[in-house]
Formats: C-alpha cells, sequence, structure tokens
C-alpha cells in the first residue's frame, strides 16, 4: 500500500506550518493536520474540545463514527518545545491519509488546547512523525500513524518534499523519483528518545568555506525555523548589515532591506542550500520594517533543530527500517 497526500502552508505568507487533510471514522470526517516528525501524538480538536478553544477548527466528533471506539482510562497530555499545550482521552476509530487506511488508530481527542492552538484557526490537530517511544498516552503508550502502515506499505518510508509558500506532499510507502534531483544521500538516524536525529557535515555562510564539523539535530516537520548552535548564527548575521540578536523580538532580527547571504549545510559529501528568502522569514508584526530571521540559536532548546526553514530546500526520505536512517536529495 501507498498514500499521498498535500503538505499546504496554514497560512497564505510565512510558511508558519503546513496542513495535510485526513479523514476519521466512518462515515468519514476529513480534518486538516499538522504532520510533525518532532512528535508522537495524533491528536484533534474534537466534539470534547470546549467551545470557547475552538476558533473556526474542524473537529473530530467520535459519538458520529460507527467504528469509534474510546480506549477507556487512556488520557494523553503533551507540551511543545514552544511551551503550546494540549491534553485529553483517546479513542481507536479508521484513519486514512491519502489512500492509505489505517484501521484502529490512537485518535487523541483534545479537552483541552492551549491559545496558540485556537490561534492557528486551519489546524485541526497535530500528527506525529516522530518514533512512538515519545507518545504521551497513559498507562498504555500508542503506535503513530506511520508505525500501524509499516507492514502494508510497500515500503517502509515516508517522504517530506516541503515547499516555500506552495503545496508540497507527505508520501507514504515510497519514494516518488519526479520529487528529486541527483541522488538520495543517507545519513544513520539516533532514535534515542525519539526523534530523528542525525549529524550534519558542516556548514557555510554565502559563498564562504565549507566549515566541515558535526552539527547534531532533528528533522522537524512541525518547527517552523532553523535553531542552530550560537557560533554558527554569529558567523551567519556578522554578514548581515543591521542585524541584532533582540531579547525584545527572542531571536535575530534585522531591516527587512538587508541582503542576506544563503545559508548551506552538509550531508555527508552532499550540500543543501536554504536560499535568502527563506531567512528573511517574516516582518516581527505586521507591515514592521524589521524582520525576524529564519536561522535562529538553539542555546537553551538543548537540541538543533532543522525545521521547515531547512527542510523545504530538500526532498526528505524518512526510512523506517531497523535500524532507521534518512535520506536528503536536492530538487
Ligand atoms: C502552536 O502550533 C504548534 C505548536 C507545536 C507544534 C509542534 N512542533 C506545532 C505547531 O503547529
Amino acid at each position: 500500500a501507498t498514500g499521498s497526500a498535500a503538505a499546504v502552508p496554514v497560512d497564505e505568507r510565512f510558511d508558519i506550518a503546513y496542513i495535510t487533510p485526513v479523514t476519521i471514522g466512518t462515515p468519514p470526517q476529513t480534518l486538516q493536520l499538522d504532520f510533525d516528525t518532532g512528535s508522537s501524538d495524533l491528536w484533534v480538536f474534537s466534539s470534547h474540545t470546549p467551545p470557547s478553544q475552538i476558533r473556526g477548527q474542524e473537529v473530530y466528533a467520535p459519538n458520529k463514527s460507527s467504528t469509534a471506539k474510546l480506549l477507556d482510562g487512556q488520557t494523553w497530555s503533551i507540551t511543545y518545545g514552544d511551551g503550546s499545550a494540549s491534553r485529553g482521552n483517546v479513542y481507536t476509530d479508521n484513519f486514512a491519509v491519502g489512500g492509505l487506511t489505517v484501521e484502529g488508530q490512537a485518535v487523541e481527542c483534545a479537552q483541552q488546547v492551549s491559545s496558540s492552538f485556537t490561534s492557528e484557526e486551519h489546524m485541526d490537530g497535530l500528527l506525529g512523525l516522530g518514533f512512538s517511544t515519545l507518545n504521551t498516552v497513559s498507562p498504555k503508550g500508542q503506535l503513530t500513524f506511520f508505525d500501524n502502515a509499516k507492514s502494508k506499505l510497500d515500503s517502509p518510508v515516508f517522504t517530506a518534499d516541503l515547499k516555500y509558500r506552495e503545496a508540497g506532499t507527505y508520501d507514504f510507502g515510497f519514494i516518488d523519483k519526479a520529487k528529486y534531483t541527483g541522488e538520495i544521500v543517507y545519513v544513520p538516524v539516533e532514535m534515542d528518545p525519539g526523534y530523528w536525529t542525525f549529524t550534519s557535515s558542516g556548514y557555510a555562510v554565502g559563498s564562504g568555506n565549507f566549515n566541515a564539523a558535526p552539527i547534531s539535530g532533528i528533522a522537524d516537520t512541525g518547527t517552523s525555523l532553523v535553531y542552530l548552535p550560537n557560533s554558527i548564527l554569529t558567523a551567519y548575521y556578522r554578514q548581515v548589515q543591521g542585524a541584532t540578536n533582540s531579547a525584545n523580538y527572542g531571536g535575530y532580527v534585522f531591516p527587512c532591506s538587508a541582503t542576506l547571504p544563503a545559508f548551506t549545510f552538509g550531508i555527508g559529501e552532499a550540500r543543501f542550500t536554504i536560499p535568502p528568502a527563506y531567512i528573511s522569514y517574516a516582518p516581527v508584526t505586521e507591515g514592521s520594517a524589521t524582520c525576524f530571521g529564519g536561522l535562529q540559536s538553539s542555546r537553551g532548546i538543548g537540541v538543533n533543530i532543522w525545521g521547515d526553514v531547512a527542510l523545504k530546500a530538500a526532498f526528505v526520505v524518512y526510512n523506517g527500517e531497523n535500524p532507521p536512517k534518512i535520506g536528503w536529495a536536492n530538487k
């Protein structure tokens, strides 16, 4: 079996996140979820979510699905790196992504969501694609959609082809040769504690020399920006007129009119270049002449994060074999 579905920017302007249509239950209920390789809970706005916390989202109503079953006594609670959070109870139901169906998928229904989820009107929940060890359901941890689907997939992989301000694709069970150029370069994945953790071979700022140095980090489709060690950030923003690391805005900002260098990162011998446009991420507030950078410091996070700003510069293969590996190709 295989599946394929669009990854659409959730907002018209900054690629804050990408949403993908899924169907849940019988008859099928369609929701738009943020596919997140940085977490492993599949949770949705639901008929159990307080109406005061819903602002336009579609909800999953298990009581309207003839195939829904309550997982009695099971609850979930998750907090993300940006401080957002949600929690609730758990059902199993039929769940499909782009023609690929899993029966008995754990669907975590929100009984509480934090304000940043409420304000993300087009996002009806998250679909975790991290390793199932990260799943928060207690007392019995649940499997991700990918782990449930894996045995029936033609190949135990999914791929992410995210794009700059346009729709890309998530494919399950196959690698579409039309989506990339050259060869896919694979590097090992450390699956403890549950992220797609890999080591980049180094970086270059603009047309400067490549600095060969191992940079461990996670490939995280659910994070908008790239978070790297401070030393790399100072090397990059030193090249940007008027750039400062702003306590006020919580990161590197610069005049939106500034000329930005590209940023290149290595995967083995391969090189991937993030164009300047991806790094001039967004005005700090609507209409401001000050822009927030797409490259930020990982100081204080505890892990380096290759988020969407980097991922959309590549075609990425998440290979769930044992041991897992991650593949990168230009496109
Ligand atoms: C508030 O929005 C989000 C918070 C956390 C994640 C997971 N990294 C994804 C989101 O879209």
